[in-house]
């Protein structure tokens, strides 16, 4: 087996309700065991001119259990051949949400059209846990080694 232990029969973690608004197109599809991204179709067949965007659907809603998310990730590969993302990157589809999951695809190439078509694998949905956060306002913050340094603080050169 060449993945060593991502065994194609591995167990499932997590059994999601899912209803296909438009049953000629498949279920969300992991490529190979071990992804973490289940690939998302288009309905429909859609041209973005550059700098364009269009919200696609999906053709998919799904019930996910209380503590979980599905966010719509970007694919890398159209990513690198046609500069095509999302704009709202990754996209969070609440456990609450019952309606179509929709892509909000952007083309950044700054002069090729991105042609998809109806059935094109699109982008891709990470189920993950999430915690539910208590936000407990107090005066003032624990230190830290890091303090208030950020937005390019460390620099970009090799660090020792
Ligand atoms: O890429 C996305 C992002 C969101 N959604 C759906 C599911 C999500 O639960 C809902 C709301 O998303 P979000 O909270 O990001 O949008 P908002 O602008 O805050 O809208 P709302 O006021 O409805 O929460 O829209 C998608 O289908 N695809
Ligand atoms: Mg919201």
């Amino acid at each position: 087996m060449p993945d060593h232990d991502l065994d194609p029969g591995r167990r499932v973690d997590l059994d999601i309700d899912v209803v296909r608004l438009d049953p000629d197109l498949p279920l969300p599809t992991y490529a190979h065991p071990g992804d973490a991204g289940a690939d998302l179709h288009t309905t429909i067949d859609v041209s973005l001119a550059p700098g364009e965007r269009a919200l696609v659907p999906t053709g998919l809603s799904i019930a996910l259990p209380d503590g979980y998310v599905a966010l719509v990730h970007p694919r890398s590969g159209l990513a690198a051949r046609h500069g095509l993302s999302i704009v709202n990157t990754p996209g969070t589809v609440d456990a609450g949400y019952r309606g179509e999951i929709k892509v909000m695809l952007i083309n950044h190439d700054p002069a090729e059209t991105v042609a998809l078509q109806r059935g094109d694998r699109i982008a891709q949905l990470v189920i993950q846990r999430f915690e539910r956060a208590r936000f407990v306002e107090v005066g003032v913050l624990p230190e830290s080694v890091r303090g208030d340094g950020g937005y390019g603080s460390t620099g970009t050169g090799a660090r020792p």
